[in-house]
């Protein structure tokens, strides 16, 4: 451990140099010894970049390089007739991305969209200007390239209730197929279940490196009676190592798993770094004609003969209907938008798993994730040379699990999600966490300064069925101005109850033998503005919430997919936009309700789903003439 003394402002500046020196070692030793992993030769080229140019139109336009927009353009571009674009905002992935433990690098820099949402005194205060740091990969790959890569699917009841609202198709039994078609489980013992598929385009292996404090908590688990099981299988109730979408150890993007494998078809063009602005919906037919972008200081205008399908994200997608006129039509109107179609609840609907997280417990034994004993170059040889060591493991979820509090709808339908973390926001002693999370200095110094690189643990224990629902605006006409986000969290009382449940999990996983045997202690710094509070009474909790709550990044619903019926539905059950013709939305967006589980895989299996209906309305379903994968 470093001293006390020793933590001091140069401290930070110099650990910080040596995080970005590592960096620029790793990077040049990646492309020294691991030619395999930088896959020079095999990555997707920009269209301009092979001397091609935009053809004078296209079968479909593909608006997002993202998780689901990568599954989207290589399904489609499977049919040999149709031409298929795919346009990216962002840059190809990075080299060093691809080692698991570096994904924060992929963070508050040109790869991250950098949203805020609109100041709100009901939650992060205890963030720079009372505003929480929303992620989201502007990169090839979209957030599954800056993803954890946890892959939890969701409970089979959230499928069904999407099913009962009206969407007929999205049922548990009908989505399976296609959570298991896009799937090349690579885990011994799962290969052979009912619930996962092989020789998909994402493989799924376990972690690499798991910090030997994980041992003692899920030892704690298992006190707690907690079953150890797949949670992607049978049932939802219980935990297990987190695994992800790895390939030998590293990164699997879909933009690895589904553009790499396909970049030579002739009939898909990929343009990076092309901003779409808007749609051009025609006024009379009502039908998406044209998709207008802006690439390198270039505008472009790329017309469209079939469809355009948008997998722009949860801010984008409804950013960029807006932006071509589709929308809450006042809204449109006061920015000067003519409104194509009357009225859609664009935006509404906003839903986010958050997380009580920051409750640290310390632990006597060297036996955590410290910044220095990830961050070694011993670290980094075993990385290179042996594809393992503590760089190929995600020390912020190395294990994950569900329970259910006690408002939850049924025993086996839980509503808290907790990852197991053997590290936390002070392990790093400010260097890389109080950055990327805008931690005010006051709240730092007061909460997590005091006991700065000690081992410790704790949970990211999270509310997975928000009832509160927040929306988001245009900010303006101009398409580079981020959407004013309103996220509106904790406004019904349901979500602070299950929240502050969630956030005494870790106090009881503290007390079990296994823990106390190395010493669990809690943090005994309040947080900042709670301290009249008791510690870990109600108050106290719903106080260090409204300070501070971490996002898991998981937004959904703004798009949302619901039968005509529906009046806040957004798009059809086919994912088409309601009144326009020749325009799908497909990505997180669409979830009527979030799910419980992470968003990354359904975003897969939607991407799947959405091809399949695609194929199916234009009676192109015969892989007699079509590329196969
Ligand atoms: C740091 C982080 C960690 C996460 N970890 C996990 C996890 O471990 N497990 C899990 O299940 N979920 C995780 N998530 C959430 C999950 O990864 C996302 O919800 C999911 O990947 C979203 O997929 P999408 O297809 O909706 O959008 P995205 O993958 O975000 O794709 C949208 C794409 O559209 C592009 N785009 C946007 N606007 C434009 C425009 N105007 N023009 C052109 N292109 C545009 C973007 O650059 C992006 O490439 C995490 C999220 C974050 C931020």
């Amino acid at each position: 451990m470093i001293p006390a003394w020793l933590v001091t402002v140069p401290t930070t500046a110099l650990l910080f140099l040596f995080y970005v020196t590592f960096y620029h070692d790793m990077e040049f030793a990646m492309w020294m010894y691991r030619p395999d992993i930088v896959d020079a030769n095999g990555r997707v080229r920009d269209l301009q970049e092979l001397g091609r140019h935009f053809r004078d139109g296209y079968d479909f336009i593909v608006v997002g390089a993202g998780t689901a927009g990568c599954v989207v353009a290589n399904r489609l571009s499977e049919v040999k007739g149709w031409k298929v674009l795919l346009l990216e905002a962002g840059r190809d992935e990075t080299v060093v991305g691809e080692v698991p433990a570096m994904m924060t690098t992929y963070q508050t820099t040109t790869t991250d969209w950098m949203y805020k949402t609109e100041p709100d005194p009901g939650y992060c205060r205890g963030i720079d200007d009372g505003r929480c740091i929303w992620r989201s990969g502007k990169v090839l790959g979209g957030t599954s390239t800056m993803s954890a890569m946890v892959y939890t699917r969701g409970n089979k009841r959230d499928y069904d209730k999407w099913k009962c609202m009206g969407n007929d198709g999205w049922s548990y039994k009908d989505v399976l197929p296609y959570f298991k078609k896009s799937e090349d489980m690579r885990i011994d013992g799962l290969r052979d279940s009912p619930y996962h598929g092989i020789g998909g385009y994402v493989t799924l292996e376990e972690y690499r490196y798991y910090s030997p404090l994980i041992k003692y908590l899920f030892k704690g688990i298992e006190e707690l009676g907690y079953t150890l099981r797949d949670i992607n299988g049978e049932s939802q109730n219980g935990f297990m190592h987190s695994y992800g979408t790895l390939r030998n150890g590293f990164r699997c993007s879909t933009a690895k798993a589904f553009l790499r494998p396909v970049r030579d078809r002739p009939n898909l063009d990929v343009s990076l770094e092309s901003h779409v602005e808007s749609v051009i919906i025609d006024p009379l037919s009502k039908t998406a004609g044209e998709v207008v972008f802006v690439k390198r200081g270039y505008r472009y205008h790329v017309s469209v003969h079939k469809e355009v399908i948008i997998s722009a994200g949860v801010i984008n997608s409804p950013q960029i209907l807006m932006l071509s006129g589709v929308g809450p039509a006042k809204h449109l109107k006061e920015l000067g938008i003519y409104p194509v179609i009357s009225d859609l609840k664009v935006g509404d609907n906003l839903q986010d798993n958050i997380c009580a997280s920051g409750i640290v417990y310390t632990v006597d034994a060297p036996v955590g994730t410290t910044l220095l004993n990830f961050l070694s170059f011993s670290g980094l040889s075993d990385m290179l040379f042996n594809s393992n060591g503590t760089l190929m493991g995600i020390p912020a979820a190395h294990g994950v699990g569900f329970q259910s509090s006690s408002i939850a709808d049924s025993p086996d339908y839980p509503d808290i999600k907790h990852y197991l973390a053997p590290m936390a926001e002070n392990t790093e002693g400010g260097v890389i966490f109080k950055y990327m999370n805008r931690f005010t200095d006051s709240f730092y110094n007061k909460v997590y300064k005091p006991i700065a690189f000690k081992d410790s643990f704790m949970t990211w224990s999270c509310l997975m069925r928000p009832k509160s629902r927040g929306y988001l605006r245009l900010r303006s006409r101009n398409s580079t101005l981020h959407p004013m986000i309103y996220p509106k969290y904790m406004t019904h009382p349901d979500d602070v109850k299950v929240l502050v449940e969630a956030a005494r999990f870790s106090g009881k996983l503290s007390k079990t033998f296994a823990l106390r045997k190395i010493g669990a202690k809690l943090n005994p710094n309040k947080f900042l503005g709670c301290e009249h509070l008791e510690m870990m009474s109600d108050e106290y909790l719903e106080c260090s919430l409204r300070t501070y709550l971490m996002s898991l990044w998981q937004f959904a619903g703004t798009c949302k997919m619901g039968p005509a019926t529906d009046p806040d539905a957004v798009v059809d059950p086919r994912l088409r936009v309601y009144g326009v013709r020749g325009l799908r939305v497909a990505d997180a967006s669409i979830m009527p309700n979030i799910i419980t589980g992470g968003t990354y895989a359904p975003c897969i299996m939607i991407g799947e789903k959405v091809s399949d209906m695609i194929k199916d309305d234009w009676h192109q379903h015969f892989y007699n003439q079509s590329f196969s994968g």
